[in-house]
């Protein structure tokens, strides 16, 4: 079945289409059939990691849709992310092939190092934590992972690699080191954290943004009441009413309109299908730069038990 989702092009020629769905939270119980209404209404893309402890289900529905027919394999964009206890060189590949295994595929679109900090290795946990609960690091670099990232490329288990969450200068350290340039840096994004000095950073480097948390993540296991919600923002919704759309199709517009891809979760049958009816319109400029003039540095996803980590990636730089 065709999908009318466009794609980008990286930096090593292949496509990746704009719009993904994000699988973090979504439950075991719950992801097989939102993977699954995702193909039926036309996304190919889909955004997992090991540490979101669901990759199984998700290779139950890209299984099933496969040998239904539904869609071929060499359609659907499949990225995964090797997580911070993995980040040993030798380490790598067995987690990257347990990947596989869980989503029943012999390659990735894409494999991303999930966070520039690794922490201690082989604890049996994916957060490992001394007697008084503080989470044990490992002091592995992460230029010497992506030099074992670049051997999965050369041997056909993933098509493309990129990083996530990096800032300018851990990218910089990459790129200086790389034989293979980073394709994307998966990024919390959104009007409120609009990243747009480490996007101009990346852009000019042939690297393409990916927008994580595009909805301001409601369902993030750390929310507090009160805090500000994104999709409840009076401005984007009176953006949203006067375009005629929702707020979330106007968050999810404002980043492919911006040249990034996004990748909006839901495991609801209705907004996974009303966030994909994204393509019968586009943001005006002036409607963007308005939206860019909300940002008020509103990091949502900070990863704060790691902040005295020393490759935490928000410590010390701007950006
Ligand atoms: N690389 C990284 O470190 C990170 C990567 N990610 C990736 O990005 C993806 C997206 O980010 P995430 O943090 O999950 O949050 P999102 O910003 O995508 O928000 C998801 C939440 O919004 C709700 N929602 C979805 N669509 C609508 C809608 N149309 N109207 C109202 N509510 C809606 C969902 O509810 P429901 O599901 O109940 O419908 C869910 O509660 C993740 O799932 C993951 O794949 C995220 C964080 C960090
Ligand atoms: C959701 C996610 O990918 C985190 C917090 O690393």
């Amino acid at each position: 079945m065709a999908s009318r989702v466009p794609k980008v092009r990286f930096n090593n020629n292949l496509e990746c289409p704009v719009l993904g769905l994000g699988t973090w939270k979504s439950k075991p119980g719950e992801v097989t059939q939102a993977v699954k209404d995702a193909i039926d209404v036309g996304y190919r893309h889909f955004d997992c990691a090991y540490v979101y402890g669901n990759e199984k289900e998700v290779g139950v529905a890209l299984t099933d849709k496969i040998n239904s027919g539904a869609v071929r394999r060499e359609d659907l964009f499949i990225t995964s992310k090797l997580w911070n206890t993995f980040h040993r060189p030798d380490l790598v590949r067995g987690v990257l092939n347990t990947t596989l295994k869980n989503l029943n595929l012999q390659y990735l679109d894409l494999y991303l190092i999930h966070w520039p900090q690794a922490y201690k290795e082989e604890a049996g946990s994916l957060f490992p934590v001394d007697a008084n609960g503080k989470l044990q690091f490992s002091n592995v670099d992460f230029v010497d992972t992506w030099k074992e990232m670049e051997g999965l490329v050369r041997d056909g288990l993933v098509r493309s690699i990129g990083v996530s969450n990096f800032n300018r200068r851990q990218l910089e350290r990459v790129l200086q080191a790389a034989t293979i340039k980073p394709v994307t840096n998966q990024i919390e994004s959104h009007p409120y954290l609009n990243q747009k000095r480490l996007k101009a950073f990346c852009e000019e480097r042939g690297i393409i943004i990916t927008a994580y948390s595009p909805l301001g993540s409601p369902d993030r296991p750390w929310a507090k009441p009160g805090e500000p919600l994104l999709l409840e923002d009076p401005k984007l919704k009176a953006i949203a009413d006067r375009i005629g759309k929702s707020v979330a199709q106007v968050l999810i517009r404002y980043q492919i309109d911006r040249g990034t891809i996004v990748i909006p979760k839901s495991v609801t049958k209705s907004r996974i299908a009303a966030n994909f009816d994204v393509f019968d319109f586009t943001l005006s400029k002036e409607d963007i730069a308005l939206i860019d003039t909300f940002d008020c540095n509103g990091r949502i996803c900070p990863e704060s038990s790691a902040f005295d980590h020393p490759d935490h990636p928000f410590r010390n730089d701007e950006y």
